[in-house]
């Protein structure tokens, strides 16, 4: 290993340090502004050649464990330079796959982990072969198109059959045959692009990550990624580069259950997490997620198309943008990069050369106002009022242990002292159905009536203003000034625990044209006036009556 120093002449330790540093200047000084981060990351590849290796943060974990394997020195060094996920838009078909064989390969300089999601809607098109026990069959073609054998998912396929078949024959479902259903559509677009790359040349190496130590819990559709997971992921793709390297090719989504030892998914879009995870097992000096937009935008771009690439995010920001429903991260994808330090670049594979967006713990927040709108539909929201007199104490301690017992999340929360407004969570599946289901709702409300008058109110959307929340007062003058323009009357808002969001909540009716509006009135200056008019849902902009 020694050598590997000496040949680049750079210290491990220094060479992520100061990696990281040149990231944390980009995003506290806007060092973009001069060209895109890609080409900050061209001017230090060359300077510092970038097959270094490097001593990683997490290095103590992973010096104890791969050093017991006998396969590394004490030192705890890696090869992999960074980690890329690319989602299911990225790797759609088989000229998808192809473009972005290309453009891994057009950073000569990084060895990456490589995380896959499955090809364009696969997890869908699983999902409801399962329910109605039918097969899928778009793998084959694209093997086809890409002149791999068919062998390599042969045995994939087979399976899969005859899974669906069983679950025809049982005519039951469960979460645990979903997560193994699914786990299908990661195991075999990895195992297509690993052959891809190897058939033109690239030595690469295909990873199941429930059999590389990626273990959860056994909440099966909705596992969450156990500790365990860290030391045991680093000591496998470590010990498999050291001794014959390759481009290691995961599977998103996917882990091992701890207790039944059962395929588990991580909740949807959870190759985020994935590749975060393994971002912080090899303390990577950078994470980068491919989509098929330009970073994470001002908002939904399907609720307005005109929605903007956001240059920096922080970690705090990121996340609570992602737990408020943007689709583009993972709620939980924030946690490993938070925890380890990690910068995450938000890329477009479709456009690798616009700059996307950095993620980092801090950022220059002097002229930050608002960063993003997002919206979560088809919220439930509890009004409770005490049936006891004021100054009742313990009433809200009541409250939430009845939560606590039903295990129920709950996302935003108002209170007063004999009352409090709530939303529950509908983002897990479990809630979602729990939502869904009149019977189990009737119950939270029936155990509540036992304290308090309860007011269900279903189709309500939080929206959520992320940004600086030290500028309060100008975000929520600008905000209730477009509500009032447009008529429309906030049922709840909740402004503290988080630094960073301001959560509002509205009908479900009216949302889309508030943040439309929003958007408008915080984002784009030559009609940010807000006496002058409003947005219209094509975009046009209204007078005020
Ligand atoms: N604030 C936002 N910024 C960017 N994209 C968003 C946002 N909110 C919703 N999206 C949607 O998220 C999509 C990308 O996320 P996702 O589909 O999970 O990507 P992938 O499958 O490539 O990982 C975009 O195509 C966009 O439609
Ligand atoms: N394929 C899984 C996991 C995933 O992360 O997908 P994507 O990266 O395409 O959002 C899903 O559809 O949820």
């Amino acid at each position: 290993m020694a050598s590997a120093l000496q040949l680049h002449g750079v210290q491990g330790n220094f060479a992520v340090a100061l990696r990281r540093s040149l990231l944390h200047c980009e995003a506290q000084s806007g060092f973009a502004a001069f060209g895109a981060p890609v080409c900050a990351r061209r001017v230090w590849s060359k300077r510092v050649a970038f097959s270094v290796t490097c001593k990683a943060p997490s290095s103590d974990v992973i010096e104890k464990s791969v050093s017991e394997s006998g396969k590394v020195s004490s030192e705890g060094e890696t090869s992999f330079t960074c980690v890329m996920k690319f989602g299911g838009s990225s790797v759609a078909s088989a000229e998808r796959m192809k473009e972005v064989a290309g453009l891994i390969l057009s950073f000569p300089e990084e060895m990456p982990i490589v995380v896959l999601s499955a090809m364009g809607k696969t997890t869908n098109k699983l999902l409801l072969a399962g329910e109605k026990a039918v097969s899928c069959g778009v793998a084959n073609v694209t093997v086809d198109q890409l002149g791999v054998d068919r062998s390599v998912i042969a045995k994939h396929l087979e399976e899969l059959e005859q899974l669906l078949k069983g679950i025809a024959m049982m005519k039951e479902l469960t979460k645990r045959t979903q997560d193994y259903l699914v786990s299908f559509g990661e195991c075999m677009s990895t195992r297509i692009f690993a052959a891809y790359l190897n058939a033109i040349g690239v030595k690469a190496r295909q990873y199941d990550a429930f059999e590389i130590g990626f273990i959860t819990t056994d909440d099966f559709t909705n596992a969450d990624i156990l500790e365990a997971t860290y030391p045991a992921v680093a000591k496998r793709l470590h010990g498999d580069w050291l001794s014959d390297p390759a481009i290691a090719i995961v599977t998103g989504f996917l882990g091992k259950a701890r207790k039944s030892c059962a395929v588990t998914t991580l909740g949807r879009g959870g190759s985020d997490l994935t590749a975060t995870a393994i971002g912080k097992a090899l303390g990577l000096p950078e994470i980068q997620v491919w989509k098929d937009v330009d970073g994470v935008l001002t908002c939904d771009p399907n609720i307005y198309p005109q929605a903007e690439p956001v240059p920096y995010l922080t970690f705090d920001e990121a996340a609570e943008l992602a737990y408020f429903g943007a689709q583009v991260l993972h709620p939980q994808s924030m946690r490993p990069a938070r925890e380890s330090d990690i910068p995450v670049r938000v890329k477009n594979s479709y456009n690798p050369k616009a700059p996307g967006t950095l993620i980092t713990k801090a950022r220059d927040m002097s002229k930050a106002v608002l960063t993003s709108i997002v919206l979560k539909r088809n919220v439930t929201m509890l009004d409770i009022v005490s049936t006891r007199m004021l100054g009742q104490y313990g009433f809200l301690a009541k409250v939430f242990s009845i939560f606590e017992e039903l295990g129920i999340s709950v996302d935003v929360v108002a209170t007063s002292e004999v009352s409090v407004s709530l939303t529950l969570d509908p983002s897990k599946l479990w809630s979602r159905e729990l939502i869904q289901q009149a019977s189990e709702l009737d119950h939270v409300v029936e155990e509540l009536e036992k304290i308090a008058v309860v007011n269900l109110l279903q189709n309500r959307s939080i929206i959520s203003l992320i940004g600086n929340v030290q500028r309060s007062s100008l975000i929520l003058e600008k905000a209730f000034r477009v509500l009032r323009t447009l008529g429309v009357t906030v049922q709840m808002i909740s402004q503290g625990a988080s630094k960073v969001n301001i959560s509002l909540v509205v009908n479900d009716s009216e949302a889309e044209q508030c943040v439309r509006a929003l958007h408008s009135a915080f984002f784009e200056s030559e009609i940010s006036e807000l006496e002058k008019g409003y947005i219209n849902g094509n975009g046009s902009v209204a007078e005020l009556s």
